[in-house]
């Protein structure tokens, strides 16, 4: 039903399956997908790179997740990739999270709409039968952070501008159980209790430390630490990894598949309320402002 939504989403966008379809193709030559995510398929290594190309910040805009949930689930359809990598096209920001606009000034339909296809994509990284190894190569708060948490293994650039972590409070938003449970399952209860409640954002050294992130390594060697990564991963019998994985993600992604519908409702109420509205009104012009 999801993806029926999402293709529904794409086509009132006017983008064109056929495209898309054709960029998450087989072929070991780089091709462009039909506007937000480039694919580059290595289909002798099995390996895809997914790249974010949704300027300026890669946010989630209702038709960016659009494109990659079907991207993903193209390549999980399509035996030859065994192992993904998500990277951001500018390097400097590899995603600001959830697109602030999709949040703001809409209507109830339109934040269900959204907020479903934010879930939707969750559930298919997190339970994605695929490797996935997040390059990290800039800025990722919120959204952006959870979407690197939801993969096998992250490797993070080596700058200092490139935070990483979930820094909902901040805005006056809550992060929502399963975002919490992500993070939970990745840097254990407590540092996730601190890191939730203040909105952290870590710096390289301290991600590394606190467990956000696997490895930090020099910018330029972010791309081919990943995909050594990825090599050593794929030569793990792919049956046997991918139910140890289920094994240990499944009860967090069931935990939301059953309570779903009531999640949505949940997220249109309080994004709707008029406090939080106006919250996420100043936090948009404190960005504005910070450029002036
Ligand atoms: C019950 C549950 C309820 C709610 C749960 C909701 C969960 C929410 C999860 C989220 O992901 S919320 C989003 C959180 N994201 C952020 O806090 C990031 C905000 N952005 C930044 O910190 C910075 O923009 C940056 C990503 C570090 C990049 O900095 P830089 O200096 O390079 O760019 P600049 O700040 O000038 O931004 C350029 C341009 O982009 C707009 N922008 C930035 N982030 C977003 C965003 N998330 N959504 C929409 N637009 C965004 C920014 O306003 C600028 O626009 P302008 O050019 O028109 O001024």
């Amino acid at each position: 039903m999801a993806l029926v939504a999402a293709r529904g989403t794409l086509l009132r966008a006017g983008v064109r399956l056929g495209t898309e379809a054709a960029a998450c193709g087989r072929n070991g030559t780089r091709r462009s997908a039909s506007h937000r995510v480039l694919v580059e398929p290595d289909a002798a290594a099995g390996i895809a790179t997914i790249k974010f190309k949704n300027p300026p910040v890669n946010s989630l805009t209702l038709e960016f997740l659009t494109e990659l949930i079907i991207c993903l689930e193209k390549l999980e359809n399509d035996k030859t990739f065994r192992g993904v990598i998500l990277t951001s096209n500018s390097p400097g920001i590899f995603s600001a999270g959830l697109d602030l606009r999709e949040m703001c000034g809409k209507n109830p339909a339109h934040y269900a709409e959204y907020w479903r296809a934010v879930q939707e994509l969750w559930l298919k990284l997190y339970v994605s039968n695929m490797i996935l190894v997040a390059a990290i190569n800039g800025a990722s708060p919120a959204g952006g952070c959870l979407m690197s948490l939801s993969c096998d293994y992250r490797v993070l650039a080596d700058n200092p501008r490139y935070k990483v972590g979930l820094n909902e409070t901040l805005l006056g938003i809550v992060a929502p159980f399963w975002f919490r449970d992500t993070l939970v399952n990745t840097i254990g209860h407590r540092a996730s209790e601190r890191a939730l409640q203040l909105g952290l954002l870590f710096p390289p050294a301290e991600a590394l430390q606190v467990g956000m992130v696997d490895q930090v390594v020099p910018e330029d060697q972010v791309h081919s630490t990943a995909l050594s990564v990825i090599t050593q991963w794929l030569a793990i019998p792919d049956h046997a990894r991918q139910l140890t994985k289920s094994m240990m993600r499944k009860a967090t992604t069931d935990n939301l598949i059953k309570q779903r519908e009531a999640d949505i409702q949940n997220f249109v109420s309080f994004i709707s309320r008029d406090s939080i509205q106006k919250s996420l009104q100043m936090y948009i012009e404190k960005l504005k402002q910070k450029k002036s």
